[in-house]
């Protein structure tokens, strides 16, 4: 049999199909690149270019800059120029207040220790008009922070771009879509489009006018959001009650003036259809769920328990989607371990109404379900779960569903019971839908959720609004405008994350694995050499040894599983791949969070996301997708998340090991662009002390690492290809066979070792196939959680069975 643990599936909902396009376009800039580096020149024509003034090169086609800097401009914290990239100095007193402004507007670039970057685009501004702030506002606080006048070409951007955005929302009022504007001119000329008119439900001439929404950004009076910067460091020492922070979301003031609406009805059917009229005319509509007065849909009875408590970017996050007393529609974007679903569940606190949630696997459907449990008062049996393994409904009218996007979005065969499940997904109203690691999602597989799902409000949660291909802006228009994107390392100087230590370790190719990989050959082949060469075996042998000893728990990912298994069977560690059964994974994963002699696992590309392992505090990359930053991102998510983060002078590591003089080395730089970006510095090792007199490596003498280079050289081309992993990339086998059960003990090697060849079974052969996983399964200890998951798991099973 042929390994199988390749699944074909046509949806990668991961969408790392077009990273593989990218990647092949990659391997021809590096091979241009190669022949056309001169670093020194480059280096000598930056230094030029730079003249005396660390950022004033940025600026050189600028003509405001010959204008002049305002008299003050010391104490102004930013540039701006003609293009609206902005420069803010983080040095600044007025950091803070500036920082805050410019995130509600601008799209973050880059946030490195002193000076950040950010662009204002037509999408960040549409974020700014939709959560309250006009075209005036914006104008005016630029120009108060700048060291320069603000040009007019910036000024008529940004008027432009506000003038039409944020102008028109589409509301559900008690189930029925309407199109509302506080200014009845922007209907009239929608009504004027034939496509927009066709949609228009009532057949009356005017429009309707009600009493407008009480609007606000200081909807959390007391806080922080009313306060100002210094009043925000205070509070993420001080957080809120979340219970108030709802309350006050709820509360009305009558005292205020009533301002007016406008609005039409539009046919529920046609919203789709007008909304991307309305993209398409350039007057994109906001989305918002006034989630009070819907007296159709049943309240859920939801509250967070006393203990929980949001810390001040959750509040900040959640302000933007609640600021006007309805849910608005958007995207939350927070570092990895920083509480993304903290925050989805104060937002189902706040709405009250059925929710629904995506999870991009079933373990996070899982992770999710508790995570409800631990943070809010809801009754157990109102959440249910929709997986391949579970298919519940809740029994009364309003209860939350945990679902993957793969379940709701499948166009296979449905067995009776999950066709059931979705009949009743689509026949009732959801409050909010709340979209994890929404980023992953293409366009496609959403538009088929939003067909599925009838929801008043959507969010979004994410870490890193990245994809390798550029359908991250059809987020813009399915789900809504990005609410608020959080700074990592802020985050981790408050110790909300970990402090992360990086570094790119450079392995020399032996000579051996060298000549072979300057031969012509595939691409598969020489990238199957790179990852094999013994040196970085020895680097992640020794980088182990020495992490294990230093107390730390490790994962060592690897994309690729050829070199995942070989790696982890030879220095006799667990590892966990796409085809690795639920109920082995859950062991494995259980002993390294509680066996003391289980310190290292192995993990393939299915432990990139959501996977919840906060013993985790070193991690060593044998193997990555290219140069996928999103990957690097979410893999370094794993250890932000850190239990130890707190303890006095922790740092967690990660080391991303590369072949010297391969293309490894590319993809590697091409990877941290992003991290780098959020402020983190790369070391590069050159030399690992204390490596060169460790002599009880592997590969240690020359016939063992020959015996190695003929297994490569043996091994198929495939095998050098990275995992590829369908739909639920941590989640069923079902699900991850596109619903075909497969055979049991269906993934095996094929690739020969010499001894087998040879017909010789010696301790080399021994010592490959003795498997800490089968350890393991032996030796497994289980802890209360991991017990009731299985157990979990295995009643679903009996229910379903009936
Ligand atoms: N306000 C809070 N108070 C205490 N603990 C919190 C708070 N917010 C989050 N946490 C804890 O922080 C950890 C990480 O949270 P969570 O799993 O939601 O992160 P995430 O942002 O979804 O990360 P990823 O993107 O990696 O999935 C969890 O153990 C969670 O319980």
């Amino acid at each position: 049999m042929p390994p199988k643990r390749k699944a074909k599936e046509a949806v990668d909902s991961d969408g790392y199909d077009s990273q593989e396009e990218e990647a092949l376009s990659d391997r021809e800039t590096f091979d241009s690149l190669r022949e056309s580096f001169d670093v020194k020149a480059m280096a000598k024509e930056a230094r030029a270019a730079r003249g005396s003034n660390a950022a004033s090169f940025l600026f050189k086609k600028c003509d405001q800059f010959d204008v002049g800097l305002k008299k003050d401009h010391a104490s102004r914290p930013l540039w701006i120029d003609d293009a609206g990239r902005i420069i803010l100095e983080s040095f600044s007193p007025l950091f803070d207040e500036a920082q805050d402004f410019l995130i509600n507007i601008a799209e973050p670039q880059s946030r490195v220790s002193k000076m950040h970057e950010y662009s204002l685009t037509t999408h960040s501004l549409f974020a700014a008009v939709s959560v309250g702030h006009s075209s005036k506002e914006i104008i005016d606080k630029l120009e108060q922070f700048s060291k320069i006048p603000l040009s007019p070409s910036v000024i008529a951007f940004i008027e432009k771009s506000t003038s039409s955005f944020g102008k028109a929302k589409i509301v559900l009022k008690k189930t029925l879509s309407y199109i509302e504007s506080d200014d009845p001119a922007i209907l009239e000329r929608l009504l004027k489009d034939s496509v927009i008119a066709e949609c228009r439900a009532d057949t009356t001439v005017g429009l309707i006018k009600e009493a407008a929404p009480k609007i606000g950004a200081m909807a959390i009076p007391g806080t922080k959001m009313a306060a100002g910067a210094n009043q925000i460091a205070h509070s993420s020492l001080d957080p809120q009650k979340p219970s108030e922070m709802i309350a006050t979301l709820r509360d009305e003031d009558d005292d205020e003036e009533v301002a007016q609406v406008h609005s039409f009805q539009i046919k529920s059917e046609e919203r789709e259809r007008v909304v991307k009229q309305c993209q398409d005319i350039g007057l994109p509509l906001t989305e918002e769920y006034d989630f009070n007065n819907d007296e159709v849909n049943a309240n859920l009875d939801i509250d967070l328990k006393p203990h929980a408590q949001i810390r001040y970017y959750q509040e900040k996050a959640l302000s933007k989607m609640f600021s006007n007393s309805r849910a608005r529609s958007g995207i939350i974007v927070l570092p990895c371990g920083a509480g993304k679903t903290l925050v989805g569940i104060t937002a189902a606190c706040g709405v009250k109404k059925s929710v629904i949630v995506l999870c991009t696997s079933a373990m996070s459907v899982v992770q999710w379900r508790a995570e409800f449990l631990k943070w809010s008062n809801i009754n157990a049996e109102d959440i249910a779960v929709f997986t391949s393994e579970s298919k519940n409904r809740f029994p009364r009218n309003a209860g939350i569903i945990i679902s993957t996007y793969t379940m709701i979005t499948s166009t296979r065969n449905r067995s009776y019971d999950s066709e059931k499940v979705m009949e009743f997904l689509r026949s009732r109203e959801w409050g909010l839908l709340i979209a994890d690691e929404v980023h992953v999602v293409p366009a496609n597989i959403f538009k088929k959720v939003t067909y599925s799902i009838a929801s008043h409000s959507k969010l979004g949660l994410t870490a890193t609004l990245l994809r390798e291909d550029d359908k991250i802006e059809d987020l813009n228009f399915l789900i809504g405008p990005k609410l608020y994107e959080a700074n990592w390392q802020e985050l981790s100087e408050q110790g909300h994350i970990a402090k992360v230590q990086c570094a790119e370790v450079w392995c020399q190719m032996t000579p051996e694995f060298y000549s072979e990989w300057l031969k012509p050959s595939t691409v598969q082949k020489r990238a199957l050499l790179a990852i094999m060469n013994p040196r970085k075996f020895q680097a992640c042998q020794f980088l182990i040894d020495y992490h294990e000893r230093r107390g730390d728990k490790i994962i060592v990912f690897s994309d690729n599983v050829y070199a995942l298994e070989k790696y982890a069977k030879k220095l006799n560690k667990a590892y966990i791949y796409g085809d690795t059964p639920q109920a082995e994974r859950l062991r494995i994963l259980e002993n390294f969070q509680h066996n003391d002699q289980v310190n290292t696992i192995f993990l393939s590309k299915i432990g990139d996301t959501s996977l919840d392992l906060p013993e985790a505090t070193c991690l060593i990359q044998i193997s990555s997708h290219y140069g996928s930053r999103r990957q690097e991102a979410q893999r370094l998510g794993r250890i932000l998340r850190a239990k130890r983060r707190n303890d006095e002078g922790f740092n967690a590591f990660f080391y991303s090991l590369v072949s010297k003089d391969t293309d490894e080395m590319y993809y590697s730089s091409k990877r941290q662009a992003f991290l780098v970006d959020q402020g983190y510095a790369f070391k590069v090792i050159t030399r690992l002390e204390g490596l060169e007199k460790c002599n009880d490596l592997a590969f240690y003498t020359p016939n063992e690492r020959k015996e190695l280079l003929i297994d490569v050289l043996l091994a198929k081309d495939t095998e050098g290809d990275t995992e590829k992993i369908a739909g639920d990339m941590f989640g069923s086998r079902f699900a991850s066979t596109g619903g075909k059960a497969r055979k049991k003990n269906g993934a095996r090697r094929t690739a020969g070792t010499l001894s087998e060849l040879s017909g010789g079974q010696d301790m080399a052969y021994i010592e490959y196939n003795k498997s800490r996983n089968k350890e393991l399964k032996q030796k497994g200890i289980k802890n209360n959680f991991i017990r009731k998951l299985q157990q979990k798991s295995v009643n679903a099973k009996k229910a379903a069975r009936g």
